[in-house]
This record gives C-alpha cells, structure tokens and sequence, in this order.
C-alpha cells in the first residue's frame, strides 16, 4: 500500500521527509506489558518499504520488543499483552483473523545466535518450501542456488550443499539464516542484532548483505553498534525507556539529531 508518510507521523515526524517512500509497516499507539511492567510505551511509526530502519538505544530500551511485534514473536510470552495497532501492507497484523504462521512466512527474522537447523546446507535452504508442498527438485535446487546467490554465499559452499550446516563458521551460518529466510519470499526482513556474535569480516559481509538486500526487502534491524547503524541503514530510530524518541534519516539524525537524549546517546554520553 502507499501511504501519505506525513499523515502517519504524529510523534516525531515533523523532522522527516518520506514524501517518496511508500509505507510498509505503521505502528499505531502500539503499548506493550510485559506483567505489570510497560516495556513500549505508545508507539507511533512508520516503517518505509525496501529500505533499512535501524532501531538504537541503551539497553532495555525496547528494540526488540518492538522488532517482535511486527511478526507477532511476542504472542510466545505468555505474560505479554499488547494493544494498539501494526499495520502490514495495510492489515492491522493483531486482527483475530490474521493467520500467525502466514504473517511469519512473511515477515522473516534473523536472531542475534546463527540458529541453523541440523541439516544439510540444501536442506536448511529449502526447508520452508518443502513446508509448503513444494516436490519439484528442479524448483528446490534452484530456490536454494538463487537464495545462497543473495546471501552471498553460493561461491562459498556450492561445492559441499550436503555437508551439515554446523561444519559452517558463525558468519556462514548467519548467512545461510538469512538464506533460508528468504527462500520463501518474505516482504518483510527483521534482523536482531544479527551481526554481534560474528567477528569483523563476517560481519562486514552481513552488512553488505543487507545492502544488496534491500532493493527486494524491506529490512529493520536491530543493532547497538552505532557505527552499524549508520553503515548499513535508511532511516533510524532512536528509542529511550520504551518511547520513541526521534525517528530521521540516518545521516541527519546521527549528525544533526533534534532531541538532546538522542545527542546524548550518540556522543555516548550515556547507554
Ligand atoms: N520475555 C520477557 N519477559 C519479561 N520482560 C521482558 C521480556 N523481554 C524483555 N523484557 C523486558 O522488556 C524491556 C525491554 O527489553 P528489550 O529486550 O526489548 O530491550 P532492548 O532494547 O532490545 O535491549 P537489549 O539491547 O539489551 O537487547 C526490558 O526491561 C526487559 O527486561
């Protein structure tokens, strides 16, 4: 869908100029306990389609509280509760119809620890079609070349696709994640922190993955590098103590942010 960007910014968008960018995610109000404890405290946002949004911030801020509400990940606590509204393509995503396992085919995540299956490399990237019926080794082979081509990997292991994926290193095992997310054709790419248990070469290559990524993609990570955040993303979020407290693009806000607290935690004065 494609939404008019400055109707859809009630809390800090008087600083941003998305008048080309279509809408992918809208966050409405979105209020989160965790028990009695409130961990996103009114949200208001959008998400722009094919681009990378980084949300930063201290510790305990919220980012991946927020990361999990747009594929639903927060259902699984049992102590959770969440009102408000997370509109996907249009779609309030916490409507009583919506299909959980649907959304989440398209809404893909990446966590922070590569978590292959204990498969075969093939097997890992075709796992989701074969989930959906899919037989045909003439379409399986060539899902799973094409989705190791995008993640950057497909020179590295097409000589041992049947050797276990644990036999990997960290960083091939995160790309083969991310291979795996997007052999089913996710719309919607969520990354937490997906490049902070890897070393330096690793994750440069994942942060140039997500670059190539992104003409297909639309991706938001999560991440307490900052200098990441700047590398690799669009638009940032700066949140602080479950609110969101400026939302920019991401050069202006890292050089020219608005708030003194997003100042603050970029100059590293505190976080
Ligand atoms: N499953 C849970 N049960 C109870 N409280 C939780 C749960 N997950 C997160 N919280 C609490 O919600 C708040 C936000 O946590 P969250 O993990 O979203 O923050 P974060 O900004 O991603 O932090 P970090 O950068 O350390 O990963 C914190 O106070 C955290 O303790």
């Amino acid at each position: 869908m494609t939404v008019s960007a400055s109707a859809a910014l009630p809390q800090t968008g008087d600083r941003l100029s998305m008048e080309n960018e279509t809408i992918k995610i809208q966050v409405n109000d979105l209020k989160l306990y965790y028990g009695n404890d409130q961990a996103l405290k009114g949200i208001d946002m959008v998400i722009p389609e094919r681009k990378v949004t980084a949300f930063i911030g201290p510790s305990g801020c919220g980012k991946s509280t927020l990361l999990r509400c747009f594929n639903r990940m927060n259902d699984l606590v049992d102590i959770c509760r969440i009102t408000g509204e997370v509109l996907i393509g249009g779609k309030n995503i916490y409507d009583r119809d919506v299909d959980v396992a649907e959304l989440r085919r398209n809404v893909g995540m990446v966590f922070q620890k590569p978590n292959p299956f204990p498969k075969t490399i093939y097997e890992n990237v075709a796992y989701g079609l074969r989930l959906q019926g899919v037989r045909s080794k003439r379409v399986l082979d060539e899902v799973v070349e094409q989705s190791l081509r995008s993640a950057a990997l497909w020179d590295e292991v097409k000589d041992r696709l049947h050797d276990n994926a644990f036999g990997m290193s960290g960083g091939q095992q995160q790309r083969l994640v991310i291979a795996r997310a997007i052999a089913i054709q996710p719309q919607v790419l969520l990354l937490d922190e997906p490049a902070s248990a890897l070393d330096p070469i690793s994750t440069l290559k994942i942060e140039e993955l997500i670059n190539d990524l992104k003409d297909e993609y639309t991706i938001v990570i999560v991440t307490h590098n900052m200098q990441q955040a700047a590398r690799v993303s669009d638009y940032t979020a700066f949140m602080y103590m479950g609110e969101l407290i400026e939302f920019g693009d991401t050069n202006t806000l890292f050089t020219n942010p608005g708030r003194k607290q997003t100042e603050d935690y970029i100059t590293g004065r505190y976080g």
